[in-house]
């Protein structure tokens, strides 16, 4: 087995600042209050996940998923410990970053597939399928600065399940895109997972997990709290499934009274 993610002791602080302006800061510091916190929002976290392994990133909002696929792909630095990863990483981790809002989307695609490692070459082969996965017609020659979130996750999310690459991270971006682009982007991550990738995908909808991976991982305010098989992460977590729509599953697909709650 080859090691395709390695995450030893790491940690990320942020600072909180409670004022703004040198004024309000002059003013607590004066009555002797708070002018900023600081926290460890991934804190000592260690995990080793294999080549080819799909694995669910689960937790409350603000349990740190978000900065840890960060320390993944290399936006962020951890502040101590490391976190080593092998091969080119594609993925979706932020709606619109990565993306100029004064250029087109025809342009944003070039500039969003270089940003993954993509030669002019390589987009000029992919570009018929990413804008046929995107479907967002003549939006594509306007600037993606007028683009609903939905669309802007639909670009993005075409560019990323086009590139190749070793791991794919997911965060639950998905939950912008409408019902019948979210059933797209499950089935193109099944051929993902199937394809032997590593996949990292986080996500609130505890459906999509059971079906998507192998193993959970559960973060608790930062800390990796459990790491194991998806039912009793998922139980760990005391997730209800009954509340949690599931594009994923055959037996809701085509149940459009389902409330389109916190799924993806
Ligand atoms: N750049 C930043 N500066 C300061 N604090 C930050 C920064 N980014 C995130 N945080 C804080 O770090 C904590 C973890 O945030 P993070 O976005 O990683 O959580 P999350 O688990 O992805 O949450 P959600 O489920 O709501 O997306 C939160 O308290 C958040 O406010």
């Amino acid at each position: 087995m080859t090691e395709s993610i390695v995450a030893r002791h790491a940690s990320k602080e942020f600072t909180m600042r409670y004022h703004r302006t040198i004024k309000q800061i002059t003013i607590a510091a004066m009555r002797r209050n708070k002018i900023s916190d600081s926290f460890l929002a991934v804190d000592d976290v260690s995990f080793t996940i294999e080549q080819g392994e799909s694995v669910g990133l689960m937790g409350l909002n603000g349990s740190g998923k978000s900065t840890l696929l960060k320390l993944i792909n290399g936006v962020m630095k951890p502040d101590s410990g490391e976190v080593l990863t092998r091969g080119r990483i594609a993925g979706l981790i932020a709606t619109g970053a990565g993306f100029h809002p004064q250029m087109t989307g025809r342009d944003n695609v070039y500039l969003n597939a270089a940003i993954l490692g993509m030669s002019e070459a390589e987009t000029d082969r992919k570009f018929d399928a990413i804008v046929e996965f995107a479907d967002i017609g003549k939006f594509l020659d306007t600037p993606v600065g007028h683009y609903s979130s939905g669309m802007f996750s639909r670009l993005g999310f075409a560019v990323a399940v086009n590139t190749d690459s070793d791991i794919f991270l997911i965060d639950e971006v998905l939950a912008v895109g409408d019902r019948p682009f979210k059933k797209k982007c499950m089935a193109r991550m099944q051929e993902i997972r199937d394809e032997g990738r590593t996949m990292l995908y986080v996500s609130h909808a505890a459906n999509s997990v059971r079906k998507m991976c192998d193993r959970v991982l559960v973060l608790e305010k930062g800390v990796l709290g459990y790491d194991g098989p998806v039912d009793e992460g998922i139980r760990y977590l005391q997730y209800d499934d009954t509340d949690a729509e599931d594009v994923s599953s055959e037996d809701n697909q085509d149940n459009d009274d389902e409330e389109l709650g916190a799924d993806v």
